[in-house]
This record gives C-alpha cells, structure tokens and sequence, in this order.
C-alpha cells in the first residue's frame, strides 16, 4: 500500500469556494476521522478523492499516480457514501456481487456474517430497507471490499446504538484482519474518539488540525478554579472557551503546558475530550463568553 496525497486541492461550485487549497496525506493501514460541521466539505472532499467530483485545482495521488481517470488507482478506493446508487431491483446479495465484480476477492463468507448479526436477509431488496437498514447492509459491502482505502461518509446514519457497537467492532476487526486505511466521516465524535488514531478536521473551507489524536488531546486541558487564579496561570496560553459558574472558572485550553508554570493550590487541572475541543475549535465566537 502507498500513501494517498491530496496537494493544494481546491473546489469551488461557481464562485462559492467549499474547499481552499488543501494539502494532506493519508498513511497506509490507519483509521482516521473526518471531521467537519455542516456543510464544511467533507463529503465533497471523500468524492473528490474517489474521482467522483472534479477539482477545480489540486491533484490526488498515490503514491507517484495520479488519480484522475486512472481506473487502476482508484480500484484502490472504496467509498461508501450518502448517496445510494443501487436500483428499485437490487438486493443486497447483489450489491455483494457488483463489489466482487469491481474489487475483486470479496469476503463473502464475513459479509454474510455481518448480515446475520445485523438482521438483513440478503435477498431483500436494498431500496425497500429502512434507513438504518441501508446504512447497514451499504457497511457490509463496505468493509468486505478489497480496497486500499475505505472511505466511510457517515458510517452511522440511522443506526441505532446497538448496530453503531456492533459497527465498531466489525471495522476493528476488519482492520485487524487485514490492515487498510479507513476513513470516517460522522459527527458522532465521543463514539468514534477511542476508535480514530488520526483526525482531519476541516472549517472554513480549510484544514484547521491533521494530527494524531494523542497528540491533539495531550493539548486539551481544562483548568478550572478561582477566575483570578485561573486567569493568571493560562496567562498568554492558546484559549479556545471559558464559562464561569459562581466564582469558578473553566477555562478550556489547547496548548502545550510548560513546566515552568507555577499551577495555583486551588487550581485544577483536566483533560477534556475529542468532542469538546471539536467544538471549541470550530465554534468561531458561538460559544464564548
Ligand atoms: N453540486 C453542488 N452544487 C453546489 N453546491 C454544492 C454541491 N454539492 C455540495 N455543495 C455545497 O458544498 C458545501 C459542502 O457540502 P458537503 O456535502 O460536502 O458538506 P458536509 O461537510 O459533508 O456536510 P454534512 O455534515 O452536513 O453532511 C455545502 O455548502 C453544499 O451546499
């Protein structure tokens, strides 16, 4: 496997600029999030990167190919999306085969696993499932897929919380079984923390992070306690968000903490989670006080 390079991609639909000249790569063999608020670009960018939209600028590689109407690239690449392309005549049993006759070396004997463990009959036709049924039966076809790279846009619409576990565990396993690069686009950022090594996360037409999330969470810090206190120890730190409730003081910063910094007895010092610095990172001024 090769690393996939998008560089200095930009797509605009007329005027209206939805992506600005992004540049990033992703590795083989890692699970990474997507994320975005509504309407940031995230399926617009997973469908330019299988080459079903086109760039107005920028190219998409792997490794030294590009991607462009390059059948043999971009069988390297499965996306599952938000749109449904299968006809009123589809089955699921079908919707297999179509992935066999496109990959190649489909794993049938997992997929009808899946099925059982997901309740859905192969032979049912996939437009008369419900939505969460489809989203289903589109995973098991998405993670039986012989592709490189697996691209998931909204991975969980309609699911209900017993069939988003039993998603979890079936793409860990997935992974494990054979190692490919995995990309999840959703907003249900608390589920996915523990799940992602890496994430993207785009605002405002651009990348605003690309790291991993150790490292992004290792910045995460809430510190709470008397605000004069508090308001002297982040002192020149990177705040993102403060509430203050009563006398005390929550302030949510993303920045390295130096040891140098001397913390106040009545200081408390947290960590805060992938979702909340999500939030404090694209809010813009929503969210502040
Ligand atoms: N064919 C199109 N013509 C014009 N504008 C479009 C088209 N497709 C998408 N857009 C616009 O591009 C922007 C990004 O849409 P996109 O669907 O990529 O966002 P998203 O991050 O996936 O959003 P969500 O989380 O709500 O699904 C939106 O403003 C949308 O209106």
């Amino acid at each position: 496997m090769e690393k996939l390079t998008v560089n200095k991609l930009t797509k605009k639909y007329g005027q209206k600029v939805i992506l600005d000249n992004l540049s990033f790569q992703l590795a083989p063999a890692k699970i990474y999030g997507l994320l975005g608020r509504n309407g940031a670009g995230k399926s617009t960018l997973l469908n330019l990167i299988t080459n079903r939209v086109l760039s107005t600028s920028g190219e998409i590689k792997i490794g030294s190919h590009n991607i462009n109407d390059d059948d043999h690239e971009l069988g390297k690449m499965y996306l599952m999306s938000e749109v449904d392309m299968y006809t009123k005549r589809t089955t699921i049993k079908r919707m297999m085969e179509l992935a066999d006759e496109a990959y190649e070396h489909f794993d049938f004997k997992n997929a009808e696993q899946m099925l059982t463990d997901f309740k859905l009959d192969q032979n049912e036709i996939f437009t008369n499932l419900s939505t969460g049924q489809r989203t289903a039966a589109k995973l098991v076809v998405a993670l039986n897929v012989n592709a490189d790279y697996i691209l998931l846009d909204e991975p969980v619409l309609g699911l209900d919380a017993n069939h988003r576990e039993l998603f979890y565990k079936e793409l860990i396993k997935a992974f494990q079984n054979k190692p490919r690069t995995f990309v999840l686009s959703t907003h249900l950022i608390e589920e996915i923390q523990q799940l992602v090594e890496h994430v993207i996360i785009i605002n405002d037409h651009q990348i605003i992070e690309d790291a991993d999330v150790e490292s992004l969470l290792k910045k995460a810090y809430a510190i709470s306690g008397p605000a004069k206190d508090v308001d002297t120890y982040t002192d020149g730190l990177n705040v993102l968000y403060t509430e203050t409730m009563g006398s005390i003081k929550t302030t949510y910063v993303f920045d390295g903490l130096d040891e140098q910094r001397v913390i106040p007895d009545r200081v408390k010092i947290d960590h805060y989670d992938l979702q909340h610095l999500f939030i404090y990172l694209t809010n813009g001024d929503e969210q502040h006080d």
